[in-house]
């Protein structure tokens, strides 16, 4: 089965319950005299579910990579929302649409905006079973939760 003749609701529902989460961010303004070395307002990261919607106010900043390996800006544009493909769905797509890395730059010098942005993360229903949807096992199958939980735990540590 190719990404293009999945059922409908493939990727809409697989049972109760996920982890599917809002965040808030806000950016304080930036004291030049107190940033240190290749200091960034986001480090470059992928998001761990199937899609991210971001909404972001118009100061600027967010940038993503694209597929040459290279950080682009990704300018807020009135009236929008930008869409991410997150980590499980390039596994469950088998690498047909890209996980996209993502950061946050500083403003430019003497620009003491804050910024904030809202980050609306769709995940899979936790039971969910992602496996590759052309059926190639290019990732092993993975329960949802069971990904995001270590996912999570790589990021904040084990308690
Ligand atoms: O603040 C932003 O524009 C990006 C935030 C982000 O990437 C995230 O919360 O995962
Ligand atoms: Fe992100």
């Amino acid at each position: 089965m190719s990404l293009f003749s999945v059922p409908q609701n493939w990727f809409v529902t697989q049972g109760e319950g996920n982890c599917t989460s809002l965040r808030a961010l806000y950016y304080p303004p930036v004291k030049r005299e107190t940033v240190k070395e290749d200091q960034i307002r986001c480090g470059e990261h992928s998001d761990y579910g199937s899609i991210t919607l971001l909404f972001q106010s118009h100061e600027g900043g967010l940038q993503v990579m694209n597929r040459k390996g290279e950080f682009i800006s990704a300018p807020s544009i009135p009236g929008t929302v930008l869409v991410n493909i997150a980590d499980l769905m390039q596994r469950w797509t088998s690498d047909v649409f890209v996980s996209a890395v993502h950061r946050v730059l500083l403003p430019p010098e003497g620009d003491l905006r804050t910024r904030q942005s809202l980050t609306f993360f769709v995940q899979p229903d936790n039971d969910a079973k992602i496996s590759c949807c052309d059926g190639s096992n290019k990732y092993p199958p993975v329960r949802s939760w069971d990904y995001l939980q270590s996912r999570f735990n790589d990021t904040y540590g084990r308690t």
